[in-house]
């Protein structure tokens, strides 16, 4: 049976910005269990990494307000104080994101700044140092024993991304959020940093969110979806309900866009007209000024989550309804 790991239970979180509150993400309903990996996949600016971040209670300006509830292992994290907090972080979830290099300290080596996390441990320093060539070697970096030695600025985006990794798996963490992983590589290095968090899920039985824009990636990867337009998730179900038989207008207008020659290209295309402003949110569909389908009821009545098979759901007043 499916153990649940992560679990977030009608989370919306506003942003106090000038002028009033912008509603950035709304009624987030979603499980991550044990060694499964969970994308989470929309545009720019519909709140993928508010999410990401508030989980990590990351948030940069503390202008936010949330409710709902965060569980991680039945425990609600957003009830806990920030020294417990602390330590989930980094040694239970564990976060990579896009630009390695905000991450890491160049002016010291990758090598030891993948130690630093294992001294934690109180090993001695041999063990360390070989430990850190060993995590170097299952992130298949490059001359591994070379590159312990290499500052962030001698390594490639990849590379770097890769250290990244190693630094994560050191703390051998149960959750990693990996917030667009991939969007500053290039394709060979995506397919490959895609083939590491792959095995980090076979090998250590790690859960994955995955974060991205890349509609193409999350076909390659992902145990299930969370479809994301405006601050909702619009459906989500396992891939191969979300690819088989999409339900929401936005996944199907989605899934038209997706080139279908190459693997790596799947890149949100635009659709006709723009996400609605979050600071006057009115009721009504988030959707509706740019869905063919949309009649007078989407523009006055929220819709409702409604359910295709047990874990696939849509969000739609018509869904069914040929595009
Ligand atoms: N600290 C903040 N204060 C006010 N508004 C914010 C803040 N952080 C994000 N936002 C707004 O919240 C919305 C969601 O942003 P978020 O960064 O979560 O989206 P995203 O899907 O991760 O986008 P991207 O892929 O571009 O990072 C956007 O409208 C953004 O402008």
């Amino acid at each position: 049976m499916s153990e649940e790991l992560l679990r977030l239970d009608n989370l919306s979180i506003e942003y106090k910005v000038k002028g009033g509150y912008l509603s950035a993400v709304k009624d987030v309903n979603l499980t991550i269990n044990r060694g499964e990996i969970f994308a989470i996949v929309g545009e720019s600016g519909c709140g993928k990494s508010t999410i990401a971040h508030s989980i990590m209670r990351l948030l940069p300006d503390h202008n936010e307000r949330i409710s709902g509830g965060i569980y991680f292992k039945g425990e609600k994290l957003n009830d806990m104080t920030d020294n417990q907090m602390e330590k989930i972080r980094g040694k239970h979830i564990g976060m990579i994101f896009q630009n390695p290099l905000d991450s890491l300290n160049p002016v010291y080596t990758t090598g030891a700044q993948v130690a630093e996390a294992i001294y934690m441990d109180n090993k001695n320093r041999l063990e360390v140092w070989e430990q850190v060539v060993k995590l170097y070697r299952d992130v298949k970096m490059p001359d591994a024993e070379k590159r312990v030695h290499s500052f962030p600025h001698e390594l490639s985006g990849g590379m770097r991304q890769r250290v990244m990794i190693a630094m994560m798996l050191s703390r051998n963490p149960e959750l990693l959020i990996a917030d667009e992983p991939t969007t500053a590589l290039d394709v060979t290095i995506e397919a490959q940093i895609l083939q590491i968090i792959e095995e980090l899920k076979k090998k250590f039985s790690t859960s994955i969110m995955l974060i991205t824009h890349n509609f193409g990636l999350v076909a390659e990867v992902a145990d299930r979806i969370g479809v994301m337009y405006a601050g909702e998730i619009v459906e989500q179900g396992d891939v191969f309900q979300i690819f088989e038989n999409p339900m929401h207008p936005y996944t199907r207008l989605l899934m038209k866009a997706l080139p279908r020659k190459t693997k790596f290209e799947g890149r949100l295309q635009t659709i006709d007209g723009a996400v609605p402003r979050l600071t006057d949110v009115k009721p009504g569909c988030r959707f509706a000024n740019r869905c063919p389908l949309a009649k007078d009821i989407c523009f006055s009545i929220d819709p409702q989550t409604r359910n295709v098979s047990k874990d696939h759901f849509f969000r739609c007043h018509f869904g069914e309804e040929a595009l």
